[in-house]
């Protein structure tokens, strides 16, 4: 059996038109939606990453600011722009690319952002109200992954689901966006014994431990769904995802590639969730004037 390859590229643009047209309908009502991202220290990935988010701003009609510091950028210095910018009407969504300096310390800073314009979806306030099942920012590489397997028409209730990795920005919340879904659902990380025992049981793979070609055809119970979110770059430079994907798409049902897969939606539910936040801010106002 070969694999049904699941095109992040495709979904995310299909996405994106539909996110175009509601920026259309809010502008309509007088309000712009706003993304900040600040980048801080001359990481490359990072800054085609954050290039990347100004660019989808642009084609889907948001306005979006850009702010660089360098690495020497102290901590106060970063909390100050975002209380000011926590205060800025014009901008309704506030990202701090990561990973930071080592000189700063991450939680305060994530903490730091309002939980209303947390597009990124990291403060604890947003995952406390994602775990209870409220309305909340999703974190938007877990929310791009939901996303893809509902487009793929993947059924998730009931399913047994086993996340390899523990970050906060992905394994957990995934495996909790998973667990919201009714699927049953097991974390393996870096100290799990007998991996392949987990991951042989699993319906669907979420792959997020960071080490090139992890996840081999050993893993994968045949016709599982394998999602892969690593980013990693080979000995020869080339990207590559955590799945031996050659080998597993021969075992799986449907699998991710990697460029192509996952990556391309994390920036398109960005874009949603700044649009989201910018119709919580519009209603809001129409609310305290009735
Ligand atoms: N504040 C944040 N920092 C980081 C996040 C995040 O969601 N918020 N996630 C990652 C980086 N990231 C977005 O910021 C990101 C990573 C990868 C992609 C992507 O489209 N990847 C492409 C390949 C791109 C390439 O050639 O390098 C793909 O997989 O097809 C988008 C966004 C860490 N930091």
């Amino acid at each position: 059996m070969t694999a049904t390859i699941i095109d992040g590229k495709e979904i995310a643009k299909k996405k994106k038109q539909e996110i175009a047209n509601e920026v259309e309908k809010l502008k309509a009502e007088g309000i712009v939606p706003g993304l900040a991202v600040i980048l801080v220290g001359d990481n490359q990935a990072s800054r085609t990453y954050v290039n990347s988010k100004q660019r989808a701003c642009k084609e889907l009609g948001m306005h979006s600011v850009q702010i660089e510091y360098p690495e020497s950028l102290t901590e106060e210095e970063l909390l100050g722009k975002i209380a000011e910018l926590n205060q800025d009407d014009t901008i309704h969504g506030i990202l701090v690319q990561l990973p930071l300096p080592k000189a700063i310390n991450e939680t305060r800073v994530i903490e730091a952002i309002s939980p209303e314009k947390d597009v990124d979806g990291f403060h604890p306030v947003n995952i406390g109200r994602m775990i209870t099942g409220q309305d909340a920012f999703i974190s938007c590489t877990p929310f791009g992954i939901l996303v893809m397997l509902k487009e793929a028409g993947i059924e998730i209730a009931g399913k047994h689901a086993v996340v390899v990795g523990r970050s906060n920005i992905v394994g957990k919340p995934v495996g909790q966006l998973l667990l919201n879904e009714n699927a049953t659902v097991t974390y393996c990380h870096s100290r799990t014994k007998d991996l392949e025992k987990h991951t042989l049981e699993a319906d669907i793979i979420v792959a997020a431990v960071g080490r090139a070609g992890f996840i081999t055809e050993r893993h994968v119970k045949p016709g599982a769904v394998v999602i892969d979110v690593g980013i990693n770059r080979n000995e020869a430079g080339k990207l590559c995802g955590d799945v031996a994907f050659e080998e597993a798409k021969e075992k799986a049902g449907f699998i991710t590639p990697v460029p192509g897969g996952v990556g391309p939606m994390t920036i398109t539910m960005l874009m949603f969730n700044t649009l989201k936040s910018a119709r919580n801010h519009l209603n809001k106002l129409q609310s305290s004037k009735s």
